[in-house]
């Protein structure tokens, strides 16, 4: 019996081989795409959470395309789902979560659960997995604890002057712009302001704000520079500067950290220096042009700071300027330069009603949080007096996020602040912002891994007569 089944499989493949072989191949790859593509899209029914019905390969992309970009569909999801969404990015598995206990425990009580992001996409040097935004457990750890002393008061006290002499640099700037009646593109200013910035604070390496040929110079560093030839760009200037890169460089000697590690938290510093702070300086700006009253008053306490000072403010000076600080908040409330927070999930966990499966990722949107109306009464509103300090009060933590929270909480928020405040000190005493008719009302954006206006800010400027 059995030898008559062999012989017959026999005859078969000796006539039909090449069509056997096809047939197998072919259902393998069904199988592989059924397993991979097709089952996957029951993940979340299989969890009981909610969320709009996903094509297959695609995910809800196409959707969160037609709904205006992702800041708009997180927002549209959890209104229509609810606060634990179930969403494909392609094939990615990520769960939109806005209920504030489960968002503090993913990102401070049971950080051990959640402690990376997760990466899309591979990035072509290996080196770049090494970034601390994008290094895990042990490696970011140790990263984390080499950097974090390089952000701490002391230090940014001693770069001050570096982030002051390139204010005054733009202040210059944008006053000849006023004098020539020019409508400025915010968004390129003072992203020339903030590469300057980065670069001489990071690496010691000084260059002119409004110098475009070398500001396009070192945007090009950002995009895929060899690694040999930064390394030696940077290592020239490191040694004899005490900028960020030298308390970096001094953890390789301690051992800490490689050749390798430096590059990449030299990347890091460039691409999440530069857009983050210029975007929220170009918001601030705008938002002042079109909220005249804030301006004034906001003018008034810059003016009040600075009538008993010879010179310039301190670190101090400018931290202690409350309405300067409720403007800068509210303004990230409205355009988070990041929308998004991820975390990948370590282990297979349940928090709350809910049960989170190893190797998918969580995802917090800033920009729907920031902009729920249950916690933030008309949240189209530019209202800086959300954040008086009783205000503040009666909100939950976890409702306002632009910096993150927890272990992985941005690690230079504190320079990012400092940087915008004397920005926007230095320049508000002698020149004002004006919404004009190429002023875009109300802003539109792009929303990707960061929020960026659609079209840039474009604004006037009028030169204060009596600073
Ligand atoms: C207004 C300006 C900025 C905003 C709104 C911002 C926002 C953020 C956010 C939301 C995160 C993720 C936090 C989380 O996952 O919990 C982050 C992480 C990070 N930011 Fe910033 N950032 C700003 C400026 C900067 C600057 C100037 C630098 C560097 C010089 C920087 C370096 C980093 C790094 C290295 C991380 C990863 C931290 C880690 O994984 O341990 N950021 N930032």
């Amino acid at each position: 019996m059995l030898s008559n089944l062999l012989n017959c499989v026999q005859d078969i493949w000796q006539i039909h081989s090449t069509a056997v072989l096809v047939a197998i191949f072919a259902a393998l790859i069904i199988y592989i795409f059924y397993y991979r593509y097709i089952t996957i899209l029951q993940h979340f029914d299989k969890l009981g959470i909610p969320g709009p019905k996903p094509w297959p390969i695609l995910g809800n992309i196409p959707e969160i395309a037609r709904l205006g970009g992702q800041h708009l569909a997180h927002m549209y999801y959890t209104k229509k789902y609810g606060k634990v969404v179930g969403l494909f990015y392609g094939t990615e598995r990520l769960t939109l979560v806005s209920d504030y206990e489960i968002i503090k425990k993913i990102l401070i009580k049971d950080f051990h659960l959640f402690p990376n992001r997760r990466l899309p996409i591979k990035f072509p040097f290996d080196y770049l997995d090494k970034m601390l935004a994008f290094s895990r457990d042990q490696e970011w750890k140790t990263i984390r604890d080499t950097i974090t002393p390089t952000f701490s008061a002391n230090k940014l006290k001693a770069v001050l002057p570096i982030v002051d002499n390139s204010s005054r640099k733009l202040r210059s700037a944008l006053i000849s712009y006023a004098q020539q009646g020019e409508i400025i593109d915010a968004r390129d200013v003072f992203g020339k302001f903030t590469m300057e910035v980065i670069l001489s604070v990071a690496f010691g390496v000084q260059l002119n704000t409004q110098d475009t040929t070398l500001t396009n110079a070192a945007s090009k560093m950002l995009s895929g520079i060899p690694r040999r030839i930064l390394f030696t760009i940077i290592s020239p200037y490191a040694p004899k500067s005490k900028d960020f890169l030298q308390l970096v460089l001094d953890g390789r000697e301690s051992g800490k950290l490689s050749d390798d590690d430096i590059i990449a938290q030299s990347f890091i510093f460039l691409l999440a220096g530069y857009e983050t702070t210029a975007n929220t300086l170009s918001s601030v700006c705008y938002l002042l042009a079109v909220n005249p009253d804030v301006q004034e008053r906001l003018i008034n306490e810059v003016d009040d700071a600075f009538s008993g000072v010879d010179d310039d403010l301190s670190y101090e000076q400018i931290f202690e300027l409350k309405y300067l600080d409720m403007v800068i908040t509210e303004t990230l409330r409205l355009y988070p330069p990041i929308p998004i927070i991820i975390r990948e999930v370590a282990q297979d966990c349940t928090i709350g009603d809910y049960q989170f499966v190893a190797g998918t990722s969580i995802m917090l949107s800033t920009y729907a949080l920031q902009r729920d109306s249950a916690e933030w009464p008309d949240p189209e509103k530019f209202i800086p007096e959300r954040f008086t300090q009783e205000e503040k009060q009666k909100r939950s933590s976890m409702s306002y996020l632009p910096f993150g929270a927890g272990p992985r909480i941005c690690i230079a928020m504190r320079f990012a602040l400092m940087e915008i405040k004397i920005a926007l000190v230095t320049v508000l005493r002698t020149v004002k912002f004006i919404r004009v008719k190429e002023t875009e009302v109300p802003l539109q954006l792009n929303a990707g891994i960061t929020i960026s206006p659609k079209n840039g800010i474009k604004i006037g400027l009028e030169e204060r007569s009596s600073p």
